[in-house]
């Protein structure tokens, strides 16, 4: 059962169908999209599909043919319709019913795990390559979709669910893969790079700067994924599994959110000429036996090539062996940004198609372990709000020492009882790092532990 024609372009003109010409005159027939989810991202894919109609048809070497759109809710079928310019016949609430079509490809842009996962698996078996950009699923669970994938013969392709636009799955995947990767170090959620990046240039509020991400189309659904670290800590698993050949799920990601990153905190990163950043670092041990893979906000120096990347951008260094380092930079969020990554995975998928053949499958074969945060080895930054006597800097740094934790640097703002103390150490595992914090808060001489934050790079003092 077909839906409809291929659609034509927005100047009304159908694709020219040259391409679908093969040797002898054959006709190569088109290649069938169904489309899960018609949101943020999915609008832009319709969008993008309709404008584009006669190059991809080029690109693929055949048409593609979008054959139904599944929605949730009825009563926006005709609103979508109209704003899309696409009859509204092609539009369904039956999701299941539409991945059973004989679609050559299914795009899933729903989001969530269920009925995300279900319906890829049914797609699958049904004989579509999915593209997908629900980097929550693939984090959660990537390895059923991998193996139903290969037990079905057709291809998983997710480059929008890392860093929207850019490029970085299939680098890693494909043209960074003959290498030896170290470290991926980035800033992979739009939405609170917005939001940090608000508070650091306009000093806006947290709670409104979100809100100008949502209303963008940066956030996700439920935008605490963004804020509580929940949406970067399944890129970074993804980032490792491809980075590191190995299993890394969401789970595996120590996390923290930026919920409690103050106006205080962005105030001391400005006098120490830094800023503060949500970060995602996926590294492989010294020797190389096991990785570390997390995602907190950090405070970087100006100077740092991150610092400078704002707004909803984002951008993700690969350190490898032989390349050296390599920088990933440009839209992380947003419909057409993200609408662009997935339109370049449908035309790969269906090139394969067209001309047979698949794209690379799991290769998770190094099996390496996810070491415990504790034994990360970094820098920090602790801000305390401490009683102006005499001797307290020597009790607060004797702390540091019993843990054997370095200071690199120590700065005291106000007197009396407003006295803070901003302490930046050399670089020490986070356990002992935790011990020193849970001795401080002991300390009388110590009013709160007001901040602790990891660094990156080196900070003025
Ligand atoms: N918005 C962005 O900047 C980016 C989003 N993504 C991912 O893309 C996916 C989609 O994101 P958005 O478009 O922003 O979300 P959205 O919430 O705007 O769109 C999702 C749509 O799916 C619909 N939906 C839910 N269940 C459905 C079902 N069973 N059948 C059919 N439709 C259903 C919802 O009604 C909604 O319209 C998510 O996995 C998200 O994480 C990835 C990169 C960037
Ligand atoms: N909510 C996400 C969207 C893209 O992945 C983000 O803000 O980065
Ligand atoms: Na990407």
């Amino acid at each position: 059962m077909s839906a409809g024609p291929v659609l034509a372009g927005p100047d009304g003109r159908i694709p020219d169908m040259s391409a679908q010409r093969r040797k002898g005159g054959e006709v190569m027939a088109p290649i069938r999209v169904g489309l899960l989810g018609c949101g943020v991202v999915g609008t832009e894919v319709v969008r993008q599909l309709q404008t584009q109609a006669d190059d991809l048809t080029q690109r693929v070497g055949a048409p593609l043919e979008l054959v139904g759109i599944a929605v949730r809710r009825a009563k926006r079928i005709p609103e979508k319709a109209a704003e899309l310019g696409v009859p509204e016949s092609l539009f369904t609430t039956d999701s299941a019913e539409l991945v059973t079509r004989g679609c050559d490809v299914v795009v899933e842009v729903i989001g969530g795990i269920e009925p995300a996962r279900s319906l890829i698996l049914s797609a699958m078996e049904h004989g579509a390559s999915v593209v997908s950009a629900n980097k929550a699923l693939l984090a959660e669970d990537g390895a059923t979709l991998y193996a139903a994938a290969e037990k079905h013969g057709v291809d998983l392709y997710y480059e929008a669910a890392v860093a929207g636009a850019i490029p970085l799955l299939r680098p890693l995947r494909e043209s960074m893969v003959g290498d030896q990767v170290h470290r991926v170090l980035g800033i992979v959620n739009g939405t609170t790079n917005f939001i940090l990046s608000r508070m650091h240039e306009t000093g806006a509020g947290f709670t409104e700067a979100l809100e100008e991400a949502s209303a963008l189309g940066y956030a996700e659904a439920d935008p605490s994924a963004d804020v509580e670290g929940f949406d970067a800590a399944a890129k970074a698993a993804i980032l490792a599994s491809l980075a590191f050949h190995s299993r890394v799920t969401a789970a595996d990601v120590y996390r923290e959110g930026i919920t409690e990153v103050s106006a205080a905190d962005v105030a001391s990163a400005r006098d120490m000429n830094s800023v503060i950043k949500l970060l995602a670092i996926c590294e492989l041990s010294p020797d190389g036996s096991t990785i570390g893979v997390r995602v907190h906000p950090a405070m970087i120096p100006r100077s740092h090539p991150l610092a400078g990347v704002g707004d909803a951008f984002n951008a993700v260094f690969v350190e490898a062996e032989a390349a050296g380092q390599v920088m990933f930079y440009g839209r992380g969020a947003g419909g057409g940004p993200t609408a662009s990554a997935v339109l370049g995975d449908l035309v790969a998928v269906a090139r394969h198609k067209v001309v047979g053949g698949r794209g690379p499958g799991e290769s998770a074969y190094a099996q390496l372990a996810v070491r415990p945060m504790g034994e990360t080895i970094t820098r920090y930054y602790i801000c305390l709000d401490v009683a102006e006597k005499p001797g307290v800097l020597a009790q607060v740094a004797a702390a540091f020492a019993e843990h054997g934790v370095s200071i690199q640097t120590v700065r005291q703002h106000g007197h009396a009882d407003d006295a803070t103390l901003v302490v930046v150490t050399h670089r020490a595992p986070d356990s002992a790092l935790a011990a020193t914090v849970a001795h401080l808060r002991t300390m009388d001489a110590v009013r709160a532990v007001a901040s602790v934050m990891r660094v990156e790079g080196d900070l003025e003092s």
